[in-house]
């Protein structure tokens, strides 16, 4: 996966930071922009996956929309150039302030989650004299069987509006001269590895999209959001997610009206793999019953093995180069960072060759919900990334 020219370069930048691999990028990108075009679907990423500009022109150029869930992506999104009529805005909480923001740049779409942010936008697009476009987010309660953390679509989360809430939406929805209601949104949770559960989804949104019809409602756009999975256990292996089984069970499953858009909202499928947190061994101690290795990046840097406790590949490029050729002995590390929390650890009982001061560490596996979730808790210093083709 590493070069050697590569980890030379790592070892010469001031650690930790973030290592993005665009070469791999573009090919992903390119795999999903000819899948969506064979199936005719748009593919909205979202931002808050990763919101670094190099990136975001890459998908921008490749023709994706953005899906954005405050108003600083709507503006970061204008900024790099997507189209506003290409740009998405969803979110249970948007401000007046927010609103405004994707008002004035007369965006595609809100995805509104509730009665009451209808009614609010209903009366800041008076105001402006403007009409909103917007997509219900319904909450379609199918179980996306993936970490309870990051599961969106079951009654008990916050997100969406009720099926049951639906027929009085729409009574209400008649009073309000500033929304044009054209389409419907489901977003079920986030690394989704079982793909049955998006035969699932299918299912309910037919349903769901049926009795709209019936209503004698025209839904011009349905937007089954992201959620597909990626394999952390196997990286190299696996590097680009199972698109083309993902896509194809929609076009199986979908009830696709004439005319009807269909829009994916993806984040992590699209960029996980290509980003590391590249960092170095400060110490080696030697514990009781526990080697630990402490590495210069922490939970501030990477917070999914906290938060979640997920697990990354954790490779020693130092230790793999140096020891290629020969058949050394795996040593077991607690790899750990050094932050005053005991979740701050990336991984236990890592087996990995014997590790030393100064050694570079790749944590797999990256490129979503990494840096865009760092913190500078314990007044942390902050690097640039680096990109490599
Ligand atoms: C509404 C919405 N759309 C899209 C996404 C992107 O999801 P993923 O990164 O799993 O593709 C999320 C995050 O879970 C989300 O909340
Ligand atoms: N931050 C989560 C994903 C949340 C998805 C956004 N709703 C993760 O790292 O897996």
């Amino acid at each position: 996966m590493f070069s050697s020219m590569i980890i030379e370069k790592f070892q010469q930048q001031s650690t930790p930071f973030y290592h993005y691999d665009l070469g791999l990028l573009n090919k992903t990108i390119e795999h999903v922009a000819g899948l969506a075009k064979k199936y005719q679907f748009d593919i909205h990423y979202a931002l808050k996956a990763n919101s670094n500009e190099p990136i975001l022109k890459l998908l921008k150029d490749a023709g994706f929309g953005a899906d954005c869930v405050s108003g600083n992506e709507v503006k970061l999104a204008a900024k790099v150039g997507f189209d506003a009529k290409s740009i998405l805005f969803a979110g249970v909480g948007k401000t007046d302030k927010e609103i405004n923001i994707a008002l004035d740049l007369d965006i595609k779409a809100f995805n509104c989650e509730s009665v009451q942010e209808i009614e609010i936008l209903n009366e800041l697009a008076a105001a402006k004299n403007k009409t909103a476009e917007i997509s219900l987010r319904i909450n379609p309660n199918v179980d996306a069987k993936t970490h309870k953390y990051i599961t969106t679509g079951l009654d008990e989360n916050k997100f969406g509006i009720n099926q049951a809430d639906l027929a009085q939406l729409l009574q209400t929805l008649k009073q309000l001269n500033h929304i044009q209601l054209t389409g419907l949104h489901f977003h079920i949770g986030s690394q989704i590895t079982d793909l049955n559960v998006f035969k699932g989804l299918c299912l309910r949104v037919n349903e769901i999209s049926n009795w709209f019809k019936e209503q004698g409602i025209n839904i011009e756009h349905l937007n089954l959001g992201g959620g597909l999975g990626i394999d952390y256990q196997q990286p190299d292996e696996h590097c680009i997610a199972d698109f083309e089984q993902y896509f194809a069970i929609f076009d199986e499953f979908l009830e696709r009206k004439h005319d009807q858009q269909v829009h994916f909202e993806l984040g992590r499928s699209i960029v996980a793999q290509c980003g590391n947190l590249i960092t170095r061994v400060v110490f080696i101690k030697n514990g009781l019953n526990t080697n630990f290795a402490i590495v210069d990046a922490g939970m501030t840097e990477l917070m999914r093995p906290a938060l979640y406790q997920s697990y990354h590949q954790i490779d020693n490029l130092t230790a793999s180069t140096a020891t290629a050729d020969k058949d050394t002995e795996k040593v077991l590390y607690d790899v750990v960072g050094p932050i005053c929390e005991s979740t701050d650890c990336f991984g236990r009982a890592v087996e990995l060759p014997e590790s030393k001061r100064g050694d570079i560490i790749a944590i797999r596996s990256a490129g979503a919900y990494g840096e865009v979730m760092v913190s500078n808790y314990n007044l942390r210093d902050r690097n640039s990334p680096l990109y490599t083709a």
